[in-house]
């Protein structure tokens, strides 16, 4: 007998599939090592060292304020940890090989999904951002919505979804890509008893099966119910104790009356009290290691171990990385359909437009005779400002709507998600430049023998120009309280060079003599490459937390 076969949705990659010898104790699927995580002067906990095993669920228990959903965010690759390392299936869970997010699935207090898009149209999107083909992650998609009882709900909007539903959404969007470990921050919370039921059932599965989860809890009945360890954090310390040591009334008490400071009691060797006579802590014994923990098939049910390469197939859940073209295409197309959604966004942008440049032209000179030399400039402006607003908008809306970690968490290089962000903004602003240019021209009486292809080019040098610093800015002010007035305090110094060019380009290109642009053609090239080089390098430090 093999490892059980297929059975959507809780099936995920097993241990095998990434190369693990069976014949050994279970593989470690979450390795946790000396971790540190400060806000700021406050450390959140330290020292904190935990692994959970295949075939195993272990429970995060701890008062309010211990630190639990940071330790998940930080094992999600969420937070950056202070100080200690996290291993996922023995690879190191670092920003470097981003393929390792492909073993995990997160459930976190917000959804990651997007609220324009439906409930199925999301986990396509999320099945594809983790290497799944269109079909594929079609049919887990229904296979998924089907289960998690949401199959009447599929066409609707995600932000129109009641509490409960998007939470089971969300637990679906987690295993769109069959992940082997499962980190779930609180996924009861806004549950009915059946769904809470199913979820039960879910965990149970994949554990069988031989995954691993990571469950934050509250309830201590639960907590032992389904859990096999339980990492207990308060005061910034934490310990590992095996679920059956663990008693429900006085685990209940534990965290109901928490000293300010149970770090003694906790982090100590002994836990009077809580845990159950003769029972110790620590990782299975060699029982668990032969036979496999909560019925996960022992050695020689697991067959043999399938080469590294053959572990790496996407179906199987493997650890590459999704490659960068089809990553940047799902992408900027996601955000297209999202704008599309979202139409009222550009049609206001393009009033602003028209708006910004007639009120220049009319200010300058009301009888329209002598705008010739300024058109190029007088449009810019327009543009210029319409850009600001743009760029700062789409991260904005991420932070609000906490959408960005869904893309964080995908296993695509951040510079990636940089890049998709300025071909997707860089081209709704060309389309809107494009779709504009012409009424504002006729309005402002342009009469003259443009050279258009040279005006195109400057219109598109300019605007990519804009794109690659306001992206970044966009996404370096988006957490900020006052953004909207930081972003153009940072964008204006930094993309002078490109109004320049981009005015005097466009100027000598309406005036039928764009050889007089040769050098403003030149400049903006140069500014565009590097800096669309050093956003893409730096995008992963402005988005680290
Ligand atoms: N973004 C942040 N900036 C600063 N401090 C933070 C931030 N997020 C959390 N904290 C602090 O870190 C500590 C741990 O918070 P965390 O949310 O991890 O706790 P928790 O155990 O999950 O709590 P709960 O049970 O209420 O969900 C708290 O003191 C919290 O105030």
């Amino acid at each position: 007998m093999r490892t059980p076969a297929w059975r959507p949705p809780a099936e995920a990659a097993t241990p095998t599939d990434l190369g693990a010898d069976p014949r050994r104790a279970p593989a470690v699927l979450l390795d946790l090592h000396d971790l540190e995580r400060r806000y700021g002067e406050q450390v959140v906990f330290r020292q904190v060292s935990w692994r959970v095993r295949a075939g195993e669920i272990g429970a995060i228990m701890g008062p309010n304020g211990a630190g639990k959903t940071t330790l998940v965010q930080v094992a999600a690759g969420l937070l950056a940890p202070d100080g200690g390392e996290v291993r996922v299936a023995g690879r190191v869970a670092g920003p470097a090989r981003p393929g390792w997010r492909r073993l995990v699935g997160y459930v976190g207090h917000r959804p990651l999904v997007h609220p324009d898009l439906s409930a199925l149209e999301n986990l396509v999107f999320f099945g594809r951002l983790y290497g799944l083909d269109a079909a594929e992650a079609r049919r887990r998609a229904e296979a998924l919505l089907d289960r998690l009882g949401l199959a009447a709900a599929a066409h609707r909007p995600a932000g129109r979804l009641s509490r409960g539903m998007a939470q089971r959404l969300e637990v679906a969007r987690s295993l769109m890509h069959r992940p082997i470990l499962w980190l779930w921050d609180e996924p009861f919370t806004g549950l009915d008893a059946g769904a809470a039921r199913l979820l039960e059932d879910l965990l149970r599965e994949h554990a069988a099966a031989g995954g691993a989860a990571v469950v934050v809890l509250h309830e201590p009945e639960r907590a032992l119910a389904l859990a096999d360890r339980v990492l207990l954090l308060a005061g910034g310390k934490a310990r590992d104790v095996p679920a059956r040591a663990l008693d429900a009334g006085v685990l209940e008490a534990w965290l109901a009356g928490t000293p300010a400071a149970p770090t003694e009691t906790v982090a100590g060797g002994a836990m009077p009290g809580v845990a159950r006579a003769g029972v110790a802590g620590g990782p299975p014994g060699p029982a668990a290691a032969t036979q496999g923990t909560r019925g996960v098939p022992g050695p020689a049910a697991w067959g043999p171990v399938p080469p590294e390469g053959a572990a790496e197939s996407p179906r199987q859940g493997g650890a590459r990385a999704v490659p960068v073209g089809p990553a940047l295409a799902l992408l900027v197309a996601r955000d297209w359909r999202q704008e599309w959604r979202r139409r009222e966004g550009l049609a206001s942008l393009a009033t602003f437009v028209l708006l910004v440049g007639l009120a220049l032209a009319f200010a300058l000179d009301p009888a329209r005779h002598a705008l010739g030399p300024l058109m190029g400039g007088l449009l810019w402006v327009a543009f210029y400002f319409a850009a600001m607003l743009l760029f700062g908008r789409a991260f904005a809306q991420d932070a609000d709507r906490g959408t960005l970690d869904g893309l964080l968490l995908a296993p695509v290089d951040r510079s990636v998600l940089y890049l998709a962000r300025v071909a997707s903004q860089g081209l709704q602003m060309l389309l809107l430049e494009l779709v504009l240019v012409p009424v504002v021209l006729a309005w402002l009486g342009y009469r003259g023998a443009a050279h258009w292809g040279g005006f195109v080019l400057a219109l598109g040098l300019g605007t990519l120009g804009l794109a690659v610093v306001g992206t970044l800015l966009g996404a370096l002010t988006a957490p900020v309280r006052g953004r909207e007035a930081l972003l153009p305090v940072l964008l204006f110094p930094m993309t002078a060079p490109v109004l320049l060019g981009a005015v005097q380009a466009a100027g000598a290109a309406l005036a039928g003599v764009p050889e007089q642009a040769a050098l403003w053609f030149r400049v903006l090239a140069v500014y565009d490459t590097m800096f669309l080089v050093a956003g893409a390098l730096l995008f992963d430090f402005v988005v680290a937390r």
